[in-house]
């Protein structure tokens, strides 16, 4: 694998716009982003359904263009140096296109033939753990064999610059575990990953750089520390319907309280000394407060403030179908 020593920035994009559709139906799904994606690093891109990820990857790996803005990838034009960009990226596409019919080894050899200066199958069958299954038809493997023979394709040609469009969706936890290994491992190797997922706890332990798309924009930039600074954590317990002792109105570092069902969520901005507080606040009132948790703010409690329109910061288009909404499902496990 090469690396483009010559160059930090393996991606640079500046008020990059897409729209669909003309006159009354036309449609703006990309609203002007401003990306920087330094060589060998793994940068996730975020969003809630239908922010617009795969409308601006696909016009960052040249297979769309761009209605406005600036695209350089390794410093070349993805549509006017497709050829170059091409052999220097390997892309991982949302959905896969393979014959059922063909067996995994078939279908690298028909992949291998088109390459530059391919990986050997071998060396991939390897890599990716399907030399068991090489010489099973592509109808009969599961998901994350499939997905993995994906990315077996994707990285033949010793990709510098891999995007990846949500490599992990629908696999289980396992599968997932050994595709994001795979991607580390990459990113260790030299190459610059831009990845799209909705499994943000993936995206938060293994990703250099996050940015959060919502309604065509990039809303969050930053590392996953950086996202989630400046942000409460909470508190939240249920008390006893019978409670008579009424929850102190200055309890420390509280910035906001909720109560719904008899659970209360308070956010602080220092959860030990508001912890504190409110412990030494049930011991004398001697209060059981059930179901105790205690969280500091994580990239999920920011994602889904973005998604329910309650971060301040964000604007909110209302001409955007689908905004706003995400899979709870895909949100598993999502703080650490
Ligand atoms: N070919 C198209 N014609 C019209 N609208 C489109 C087209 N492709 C995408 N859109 C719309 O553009 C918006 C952005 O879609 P896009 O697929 O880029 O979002 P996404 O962030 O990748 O979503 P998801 O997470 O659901 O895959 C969505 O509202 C979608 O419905």
């Amino acid at each position: 694998m090469t690396t483009n020593h010559l160059s930090e920035t393996a991606i640079r994009v500046r008020g990059l716009r897409r729209t669909y559709g003309k006159g009354a139906q036309a449609f703006e799904a990309v609203r002007g982003v401003d990306l920087d994606v330094r060589t060998g690093s793994i940068t996730a891109l975020l969003g809630t359904n239908g922010a617009g990820k795969t409308s601006t990857l696909e016009m960052i790996e040249g297979l769309a263009t761009a209605s406005s803005g600036e695209v350089a990838v390794l410093g070349l034009d993805p549509v006017r140096d497709r050829a170059e960009v091409r052999r220097r990226t390997g892309v991982l596409l949302q959905k896969s296109g393979f014959s059922g019919d063909l067996t995994v080894r078939e279908t690298l050899r028909l992949w291998h033939g088109t390459i530059t200066d391919p990986q050997p199958v071998d060396d991939l069958l390897e890599a990716l753990s399907l030399g068991h299954r090489a010489d099973v038809r592509v109808s009969a493997l599961s998901g994350g064999e499939t997905r993995r023979l994906d990315l077996a394709c994707t990285l033949m040609g010793r990709p510098e610059l891999v995007f990846l469009d949500e490599p992990t969706t629908g696999l289980d936890p396992e599968s997932r575990r050994e595709v994001w290994q795979l991607v580390s491992r990459l990113r260790d190797g030299g190459a610059t990953v831009l990845v799209t997922t909705h499994y943000l706890a993936e995206a938060e332990s293994l990703a250099d750089r996050l940015e959060i798309m919502h309604a065509g924009r990039i809303v969050r930039s930053g590392t996953p520390t950086e996202i989630a600074e400046g942000h409460p954590s909470t508190i939240a317990f249920t008390t006893p319907a019978a409670a008579s002792a009424p929850l102190p109105g200055d309890l420390a570092a509280v910035t906001g309280a909720v109560e719904e069902q008899g659970r209360t969520t308070l956010e602080t901005s220092d959860l030990q000394t508001s912890l504190t507080a409110l412990l030494t606040w049930a011991e004398r009132s001697s209060l059981r407060l059930e179901s105790l948790e205690a969280r500091t703010a994580s990239l999920e409690s920011v994602f889904l403030a973005i998604a329910d329109g309650r971060d301040p910061a964000v604007e909110q288009p209302d001409d955007t179908p689908d905004s706003g909404t995400t899979d709870p499902a895909l949100l598993e496990g999502a703080t650490r």
